[in-house]
Protein backbone atom coordinates (compact mmCIF):
# COMPACT_ATOMS: atom_id res chain seq x y z
CA UNK A 1 0.00 0.00 0.00
CA UNK A 2 1.62 3.10 -1.34
CA UNK A 3 1.41 5.55 1.68
CA UNK A 4 1.29 9.23 0.52
CA UNK A 5 -0.71 12.17 2.33
CA UNK A 6 -2.71 15.07 0.75
CA UNK A 7 0.32 17.44 -0.10
CA UNK A 8 -2.28 19.41 -1.27
CA UNK A 9 -3.75 20.04 2.26
CA UNK A 10 0.01 21.49 3.45
CA UNK A 11 0.30 23.65 0.32
CA UNK A 12 -3.35 25.20 0.78
CA UNK A 13 -2.50 25.69 4.81
CA UNK A 14 1.47 26.33 5.15
CA UNK A 15 2.96 25.92 8.57
CA UNK A 16 2.36 29.85 9.48
CA UNK A 17 -1.25 29.33 8.62
CA UNK A 18 -1.99 26.93 11.31
CA UNK A 19 -0.57 29.29 14.40
CA UNK A 20 -4.13 30.73 15.20
CA UNK A 21 -5.93 27.40 14.95
CA UNK A 22 -3.30 26.05 16.89
CA UNK A 23 -3.87 28.52 19.51
CA UNK A 24 -7.67 28.35 19.19
CA UNK A 25 -7.50 24.55 19.90
CA UNK A 26 -9.17 23.04 22.86
CA UNK A 27 -6.15 21.54 25.17
CA UNK A 28 -4.90 18.31 24.54
CA UNK A 29 -5.91 15.90 26.90
CA UNK A 30 -3.73 13.04 28.81
CA UNK A 31 -4.31 10.33 26.50
CA UNK A 32 -1.66 8.10 28.57
CA UNK A 33 -3.49 8.68 31.62
CA UNK A 34 -6.94 7.79 30.37
CA UNK A 35 -5.73 4.69 29.58
CA UNK A 36 -3.97 3.55 32.69
CA UNK A 37 -7.15 5.02 34.74
CA UNK A 38 -8.95 2.69 32.64
CA UNK A 39 -7.11 -0.28 33.22
CA UNK A 40 -6.57 0.16 37.30
CA UNK A 41 -10.06 0.82 37.32
CA UNK A 42 -11.17 -2.17 35.22
CA UNK A 43 -8.71 -4.71 35.70
CA UNK A 44 -9.30 -5.44 32.06
CA UNK A 45 -7.59 -3.74 28.72
CA UNK A 46 -8.43 -0.34 28.36
CA UNK A 47 -10.73 0.31 24.95
CA UNK A 48 -9.17 2.53 22.19
CA UNK A 49 -12.55 1.96 20.23
CA UNK A 50 -12.27 3.38 16.69
CA UNK A 51 -14.19 5.26 14.78
CA UNK A 52 -13.92 3.76 11.19
CA UNK A 53 -16.57 3.98 8.03
CA UNK A 54 -14.12 1.66 5.81
CA UNK A 55 -10.87 -0.04 5.59
CA UNK A 56 -8.79 -1.57 2.92
CA UNK A 57 -9.17 -5.31 3.52
CA UNK A 58 -13.06 -5.12 4.51
CA UNK A 59 -14.38 -1.94 2.32
CA UNK A 60 -17.43 -0.33 3.51
CA UNK A 61 -17.63 -1.31 7.50
CA UNK A 62 -20.68 0.81 8.46
CA UNK A 63 -23.12 2.70 5.35
CA UNK A 64 -24.96 4.73 8.04
CA UNK A 65 -22.02 6.34 9.46
CA UNK A 66 -22.14 9.13 12.01
CA UNK A 67 -19.01 9.31 13.87
CA UNK A 68 -20.74 12.03 16.30
CA UNK A 69 -23.30 9.21 17.55
CA UNK A 70 -20.76 6.27 17.15
CA UNK A 71 -18.28 8.22 19.32
CA UNK A 72 -20.32 9.21 22.18
CA UNK A 73 -22.03 5.70 22.04
CA UNK A 74 -18.20 4.02 22.73
CA UNK A 75 -17.39 6.51 25.39
CA UNK A 76 -21.10 5.91 27.24
CA UNK A 77 -20.33 2.44 27.09
CA UNK A 78 -16.70 2.39 28.71
CA UNK A 79 -14.14 3.29 25.84
CA UNK A 80 -11.46 4.81 27.62
CA UNK A 81 -10.14 6.64 24.16
CA UNK A 82 -10.98 6.91 20.76
CA UNK A 83 -9.17 6.29 17.23
CA UNK A 84 -10.42 8.64 14.52
CA UNK A 85 -9.43 7.20 11.03
CA UNK A 86 -9.15 11.10 9.40
CA UNK A 87 -7.08 9.12 6.41
CA UNK A 88 -9.78 9.71 3.61
CA UNK A 89 -8.01 7.70 0.36
CA UNK A 90 -8.50 4.28 1.77
CA UNK A 91 -10.51 4.63 4.77
CA UNK A 92 -13.10 7.08 4.24
CA UNK A 93 -12.03 9.28 7.27
CA UNK A 94 -11.90 12.60 7.48
CA UNK A 95 -10.09 15.70 10.10
CA UNK A 96 -14.09 17.20 9.82
CA UNK A 97 -14.76 13.70 11.96
CA UNK A 98 -12.20 14.58 14.74
CA UNK A 99 -13.00 17.75 14.75
CA UNK A 100 -16.64 17.26 14.96
CA UNK A 101 -16.69 14.96 17.82
CA UNK A 102 -14.13 17.14 20.19
CA UNK A 103 -16.73 19.72 19.29
CA UNK A 104 -19.64 17.66 20.92
CA UNK A 105 -18.03 17.41 24.27
CA UNK A 106 -17.25 13.96 24.24
CA UNK A 107 -14.39 13.41 26.98
CA UNK A 108 -12.44 10.14 25.91
CA UNK A 109 -9.25 11.38 24.20
CA UNK A 110 -8.90 11.22 21.04
CA UNK A 111 -6.10 9.36 18.94
CA UNK A 112 -6.06 10.69 15.31
CA UNK A 113 -5.52 8.16 13.24
CA UNK A 114 -3.42 8.81 9.63
CA UNK A 115 -0.78 7.60 7.87
CA UNK A 116 1.76 10.09 9.71
CA UNK A 117 4.74 11.11 7.02
CA UNK A 118 5.39 14.80 7.24
CA UNK A 119 5.40 16.54 10.49
CA UNK A 120 3.56 19.25 9.00
CA UNK A 121 0.76 16.69 9.90
CA UNK A 122 1.17 16.58 13.56
CA UNK A 123 0.31 20.03 14.04
CA UNK A 124 -2.33 19.98 11.75
CA UNK A 125 -4.02 17.33 13.44
CA UNK A 126 -3.53 18.98 16.63
CA UNK A 127 -5.00 22.39 15.25
CA UNK A 128 -8.25 19.49 14.81
CA UNK A 129 -8.38 18.71 18.01
CA UNK A 130 -6.21 15.40 18.52
CA UNK A 131 -5.09 14.32 22.03
CA UNK A 132 -2.65 11.47 20.15
CA UNK A 133 -1.72 10.72 17.22
CA UNK A 134 0.12 7.10 15.40
CA UNK A 135 3.74 7.06 14.29
CA UNK A 136 4.16 4.05 12.14
CA UNK A 137 7.79 2.22 12.45
CA UNK A 138 7.41 0.29 9.43
CA UNK A 139 6.77 4.05 7.28
CA UNK A 140 9.43 6.18 9.43
CA UNK A 141 12.88 5.86 10.14
CA UNK A 142 14.02 6.40 13.67
CA UNK A 143 15.51 9.62 13.55
CA UNK A 144 12.17 10.71 12.17
CA UNK A 145 10.42 9.15 15.18
CA UNK A 146 12.54 10.95 17.58
CA UNK A 147 11.92 14.30 16.31
CA UNK A 148 8.28 13.65 15.93
CA UNK A 149 8.04 12.32 19.13
CA UNK A 150 9.87 16.05 20.34
CA UNK A 151 6.79 18.12 18.44
CA UNK A 152 4.01 15.65 19.95
CA UNK A 153 5.82 16.60 23.67
CA UNK A 154 5.57 20.41 22.74
CA UNK A 155 2.34 20.30 21.35
CA UNK A 156 1.16 18.18 24.78
CA UNK A 157 -0.05 14.93 22.47
CA UNK A 158 0.40 11.33 23.14
CA UNK A 159 2.42 9.06 20.55
CA UNK A 160 1.18 5.52 19.76
CA UNK A 161 4.12 4.07 17.96
CA UNK A 162 3.50 1.28 16.13
CA UNK A 163 4.99 -1.99 15.10
CA UNK A 164 4.46 -5.49 13.81
CA UNK A 165 7.65 -7.85 14.17
CA UNK A 166 10.45 -7.63 16.09
CA UNK A 167 12.71 -5.71 14.30
CA UNK A 168 10.56 -2.84 14.65
CA UNK A 169 9.82 -3.36 18.54
CA UNK A 170 13.38 -3.37 19.37
CA UNK A 171 13.96 -0.21 17.13
CA UNK A 172 11.24 1.53 19.20
CA UNK A 173 12.53 -0.11 22.51
CA UNK A 174 15.83 1.70 21.40
CA UNK A 175 14.34 5.23 21.54
CA UNK A 176 13.95 7.15 24.64
CA UNK A 177 10.74 8.79 25.73
CA UNK A 178 8.17 6.20 23.97
CA UNK A 179 5.27 5.84 26.07
CA UNK A 180 3.12 3.87 24.42
CA UNK A 181 3.59 1.06 21.61
CA UNK A 182 1.21 -0.76 19.42
CA UNK A 183 1.50 -4.10 18.40
CA UNK A 184 -0.43 -4.28 15.11
CA UNK A 185 -1.59 -7.98 14.58
CA UNK A 186 -2.33 -6.90 10.29
CA UNK A 187 0.58 -7.55 8.35
CA UNK A 188 -0.21 -3.68 6.56
CA UNK A 189 0.92 -5.41 3.59
CA UNK A 190 -1.07 -8.30 3.02
CA UNK A 191 -3.75 -7.82 5.59
CA UNK A 192 -2.85 -10.58 7.22
CA UNK A 193 -4.59 -10.73 10.74
CA UNK A 194 -2.63 -13.18 13.87
CA UNK A 195 -3.56 -12.39 17.36
CA UNK A 196 -0.35 -14.33 18.33
CA UNK A 197 1.63 -12.05 16.93
CA UNK A 198 0.92 -9.58 20.12
CA UNK A 199 2.29 -12.58 22.22
CA UNK A 200 5.21 -13.45 20.03
CA UNK A 201 6.45 -9.45 20.56
CA UNK A 202 6.48 -9.79 23.92
CA UNK A 203 7.86 -12.43 25.08
CA UNK A 204 10.83 -12.88 26.78
CA UNK A 205 13.85 -9.68 26.73
CA UNK A 206 11.57 -7.72 25.49
CA UNK A 207 8.69 -8.24 27.43
CA UNK A 208 11.35 -7.26 30.70
CA UNK A 209 12.28 -4.21 28.85
CA UNK A 210 8.88 -3.12 28.09
CA UNK A 211 7.53 -3.55 31.80
CA UNK A 212 10.95 -1.64 33.16
CA UNK A 213 10.64 1.21 30.68
CA UNK A 214 6.64 1.02 32.28
CA UNK A 215 5.50 1.19 28.64
CA UNK A 216 2.13 0.70 28.19
CA UNK A 217 1.71 -2.22 25.10
CA UNK A 218 -1.84 -1.71 23.07
CA UNK A 219 -3.10 -4.83 21.22
CA UNK A 220 -4.27 -3.66 17.75
CA UNK A 221 -6.70 -5.41 15.13
CA UNK A 222 -8.13 -8.89 14.71
CA UNK A 223 -10.45 -8.56 18.64
CA UNK A 224 -13.39 -9.75 18.14
CA UNK A 225 -14.20 -12.30 21.13
CA UNK A 226 -13.83 -11.68 25.35
CA UNK A 227 -11.56 -14.99 24.78
CA UNK A 228 -9.28 -12.84 22.25
CA UNK A 229 -9.23 -10.11 25.01
CA UNK A 230 -7.93 -12.59 27.67
CA UNK A 231 -5.37 -13.47 25.10
CA UNK A 232 -3.69 -10.41 24.44
CA UNK A 233 -3.93 -9.54 28.05
CA UNK A 234 -2.59 -12.19 29.42
CA UNK A 235 -0.04 -11.59 27.03
CA UNK A 236 0.71 -8.64 28.37
CA UNK A 237 -1.13 -5.82 27.14
CA UNK A 238 -3.06 -2.95 29.09
CA UNK A 239 -5.29 -1.52 26.29
CA UNK A 240 -6.56 -2.59 23.04
CA UNK A 241 -7.48 -1.02 19.55
CA UNK A 242 -10.75 -2.54 18.00
CA UNK A 243 -12.37 -1.09 15.09
CA UNK A 244 -14.41 -3.77 12.86
CA UNK A 245 -15.64 -6.12 15.60
CA UNK A 246 -17.58 -2.73 17.60
CA UNK A 247 -18.35 -0.86 14.60
CA UNK A 248 -20.01 -3.32 12.40
CA UNK A 249 -22.57 -4.14 15.17
CA UNK A 250 -26.33 -2.87 14.87
CA UNK A 251 -25.19 -0.94 17.85
CA UNK A 252 -21.50 -0.07 18.08
CA UNK A 253 -21.86 1.13 22.20
CA UNK A 254 -23.44 -1.71 23.23
CA UNK A 255 -21.39 -4.21 21.43
CA UNK A 256 -18.26 -3.06 23.62
CA UNK A 257 -19.98 -4.91 26.65
CA UNK A 258 -20.13 -8.26 24.15
CA UNK A 259 -16.40 -8.35 23.48
CA UNK A 260 -15.56 -7.78 27.03
CA UNK A 261 -17.86 -10.03 28.18
CA UNK A 262 -18.95 -8.10 30.93
CA UNK A 263 -20.19 -4.21 31.14
CA UNK A 264 -16.82 -2.12 31.50
CA UNK A 265 -18.20 1.49 31.72
CA UNK A 266 -19.31 0.61 35.45
CA UNK A 267 -16.94 -2.24 36.19
CA UNK A 268 -14.11 -2.16 39.07
CA UNK A 269 -11.64 -4.45 40.51
O1 LIG B 1 -8.00 -2.13 8.69
C1 LIG B 1 -7.38 -2.39 7.65
O2 LIG B 1 -7.86 -3.07 6.73
C2 LIG B 1 -6.00 -1.86 7.43
C3 LIG B 1 -5.33 -2.15 6.26
C4 LIG B 1 -4.07 -1.64 6.03
C5 LIG B 1 -3.46 -0.83 6.96
C6 LIG B 1 -4.10 -0.57 8.17
C7 LIG B 1 -5.35 -1.08 8.40
N1 LIG B 1 -6.02 -0.80 9.57
C8 LIG B 1 -5.51 0.05 10.57
C9 LIG B 1 -5.63 -0.50 11.90
O3 LIG B 1 -4.63 -0.53 12.57
C10 LIG B 1 -6.97 -0.98 12.38
O4 LIG B 1 -7.93 -0.11 11.92
C11 LIG B 1 -7.08 -1.07 13.90
O5 LIG B 1 -6.02 -1.76 14.47
C12 LIG B 1 -8.38 -1.81 14.28
O6 LIG B 1 -8.41 -3.07 13.64
P1 LIG B 1 -9.72 -3.96 13.55
O7 LIG B 1 -10.25 -4.10 14.95
O8 LIG B 1 -9.30 -5.27 13.00
O9 LIG B 1 -10.68 -3.21 12.69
Amino acid sequence: MPLKFGSQMKERRPLYMLKGPLEAAPPARDFVGALKASYDRTGVPALIAEVKKASPSRGVLREDFDPVQIAQAYEKNGAACLSVLTDQKYFQGSFDYLEAIRRAGVKCPLLCKEFIIDAWQLYYARSKGADAVLLIAAVLPDLDIKYMLKICKILGMAALVEVHDEREMDRILGIDGVQLIGINNRNLETFEVDIGNTKKLLEGERGKIIAQKNIIVVGESGLFTPDHISFVQNAGVKAVLVGESLIKQEDPGKAIAGLFGKDISHASV
